[in-house]
This record gives C-alpha cells, sequence and structure tokens, in this order.
C-alpha cells in the first residue's frame, strides 16, 4: 500500500487519505466520508475480509488510523504527565479506539514534531493480544528466532568487526516466511498488516508537515529478549539509522520505527527492567555521540501489551534497558523508509 490512495470513494474530489482498515479495499478523505458510506459498504466490506480470513473481532480494534464501523479512531487520553525520569514509564500520548482516525494521526504527527517519539495505546481485543502472545511463545518454542546480531567494520574498510550491542534474537516476518508459516502465524500476521496501515495511515501527513517521504516498510521483526536464557538481556543505546551522527554510515533510508509491544499481563518495568528508553534530544538532528544524547531528558516506555511506539529511526538515540526478571519480552518491530 504504497503511494497515492486516489480519491475519496464519497465525495470523488478530495484526496482519500487512509484506507478502511478492515478490508483495506476502499479509501476516504476523511472520517465524515468514511461515516457516510458505512452503511452501504458494510457488505462488501465484511464479505472482502471473510474472504480474506481475517478474524473480524480483533482486526475492528486494531491499531490502524480509520475504522470502519465507527468512522475512524478516537482519542480518550492525550497525554498524561510525560516527565521521562528513567524508570517512570511514560503515559500515552494518543489512545485509539473507533473513532477520530485524522485527528488521531494528527496528534502522532504533533507528538512527533514536538519530541521525536509518540506512545499509542493500540486498543487490539486482548483476546488478539492473548493471541499474538501465544503465537510468539510457540515460535520461541519451536526455535524459530535466529541471531539478531550483525557484524559491521568499526570504520568502513577496517578488519576490526563492531558487533551490534543487543541480546534479542529475532524472526523476519516477510512474505515467503509468512507464506511458510502460515497456520504457525496468522495473529502476527494480521498485526503486522495493521502496523502497516498505522504506518501507512500517516504517510500524507508526515509528507505535508514534516516533509518526510515514506515509500517503503520493512517487513515485521519479531523480537524476543528471553530474560531467561539471557540474564540481563539488553540493546545498548544506538540510533537505528544513524547516518547523521559521526559514525560514518551510510543513510539506509529508515525514518519511521513502529514497535508494538507483546506481553502475557502486565509489564512492570521497575521489576522487571527491558523498559525502553528514548534520549529526548532534538528531534530534527541526530546527536553526534551517545554521551552527547544522555545529556537530554530521557523517556521511558514500559513494553506493556497493547503499546505502540513510534520514533524517528534517523534521529533518536533508544536503548532497551536490562532485563531484572526471567519473563520474555516480545515485540514486533517494522521500519518505514523513504528509498
Ligand atoms: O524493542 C524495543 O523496544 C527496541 C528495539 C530496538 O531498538 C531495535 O530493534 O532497533
Ligand atoms: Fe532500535
Amino acid at each position: 500500500m504504497t503511494g497515492s490512495l486516489g480519491t475519496c470513494r464519497v465525495c470523488s474530489q478530495r484526496e482519500a487519505l487512509a484506507l478502511c482498515s478492515r478490508c483495506r479495499e476502499v479509501g476516504y478523505c476523511g472520517p465524515d466520508c468514511q461515516r457516510e458510506d458505512w452503511p452501504s459498504h458494510k457488505a462488501s466490506c465484511n464479505q472482502a475480509t471473510k474472504l480474506l480470513g481475517k478474524p473480524t473481532g480483533p482486526v475492528a480494534a486494531t491499531p490502524s488510523p480509520v475504522q470502519c464501523e465507527t468512522g475512524g479512531l478516537h482519542v480518550v487520553s492525550p497525554s498524561k504527565s510525560l516527565s521521562g525520569t528513567p524508570g517512570t514509564p511514560a503515559g500515552f500520548d494518543v489512545v485509539l479506539h473507533g473513532q477520530r482516525s485524522i485527528e488521531n494521526a494528527q496528534m502522532v504527527i504533533d507528538k512527533l514534531k514536538e519530541r521525536g517519539v509518540c506512545v499509542v495505546k493500540a486498543g487490539a481485543d486482548r483476546s488478539f493480544q492473548r493471541a499474538v502472545h501465544m503465537e510468539s511463545e510457540a515460535l520461541r518454542s519451536s526455535r524459530k528466532f535466529g541471531e539478531a546480531k550483525k557484524g559491521q567494520p568499526v570504520v568502513p574498510g577496517s578488519d576490526q568487526i563492531r558487533f551490534d550491542a543487543r541480546d534479542d534474537k529475532v524472526v523476519w516476518l516477510s512474505s515467503s516466511w509468512i507464506e511458510a508459516n502460515e497456520k504457525k502465524a496468522r495473529a502476527l500476521k494480521v498485526l503486522d498488516d495493521q502496523l502497516a496501515d498505522f504506518g501507512w495511515g500517516l504517510k500524507q501527513m508526515l509528507e505535508d508537515q514534516l516533509g518526510l517521504t515514506l515509500s517503503k516498510r520493512s517487513p515485521g521483526m519479531l523480537s524476543c529478549y528471553d530474560g531467561g536464557a539471557v540474564p540481563g538481556a539488553k540493546y545498548d543505546f544506538h540510533i537505528d539509522n544513524p547516518y547523521q551522527t559521526q559514525m560514518e554510515v551510510p543513510d539506509d533510508g529508515r525514518r519511521l520505527t513502529l514497535i508494538y509491544y507483546i506481553s502475557d499481563g502486565q509489564w512492570d518495568v521497575q521489576k522487571d527492567g527491558g523498559g525502553l528508553q528514548v534520549c529526548l534530544s532534538d528531534p530534527r538532528r541526530a546527536p553526534r555521540t551517545t554521551a552527547e544524547a544522555k545529556t537530554s531528558e530521557l523517556l521511558t516506555v514500559a513494553p506493556e501489551c497493547d503499546t505502540i511506539v513510534a520514533f524517528f529511526s534517523h534521529t533518536m538515540y533508544h536503548a532497551v534497558l536490562p532485563l531484572s526478571s526471567s519473563r520474555r519480552r516480545f515485540a514486533l518491530s517494522t521500519w518505514f523508509s523513504c528509498k
């Protein structure tokens, strides 16, 4: 779902900004047109979701900027306190559930512009959350996760290789992997699609308001930090696409990182560790070093089930703090790129 979505199917005048999140077959300029169309679109939407074999319950409640039945998503609590002191998890900036998709997308954009990171409550059904957790655990038991560490020359051309300071294992949900593991990852596939929709739903606003043009998305990456197998598992401070820092690395195109956390129940960052910590530096420019980044205020996000975190891949330093219990911390991540 890249490029233009065409014109709105109702008014045929304005550009469609988002697709129906259930069937992803029709586009609207905004919630008003979508709401008006729902009585006539309902039947074909139900048919399409049946044909695609999508579980309608979870899809209707998953994190996408447009929801058919209700005409968009609904913000419940804009920003609770966001003191961001280490160890104190941030509140949600946006809570998605069922109405006002465009307004929600705008709140995400505003937060990204102001702070480079936005914490969103996705609003998926509990049964869907449980399904993605069970699938993640089952994939781990059947040894589907592989090494995530990547080696890179310390400077280009050097024989000295530095490995990513990360302790997670990952599965890439590429289309061929999904095809080969269809039954094992039904809910994860739906989640990956929904995360994609959420990101693409921001596309036009990111372009118009922040000058960021997204044209590609990576496959979903399911990660597992296993506090039982690797006590204290973590990922040190880094920028996903560090081309602006003093490290001599090429621009890999990544601009927006989206992560959806998957866990069995509540996650207490004081007890379990594993918080995502983001350095709140200038969102428009990457700090040149980790030390410089750490002089900024820190925002801690609890990897609590059903939380989405969005941040700029090329400017925001972040880390996964060491796990301090034997729990497993799962997340589905995806990266949107400008090339
Ligand atoms: O899982 C997280 O919270 C962040 C992981 C991360 O930074 C990465 O995979 O690049
Ligand atoms: Fe990262």
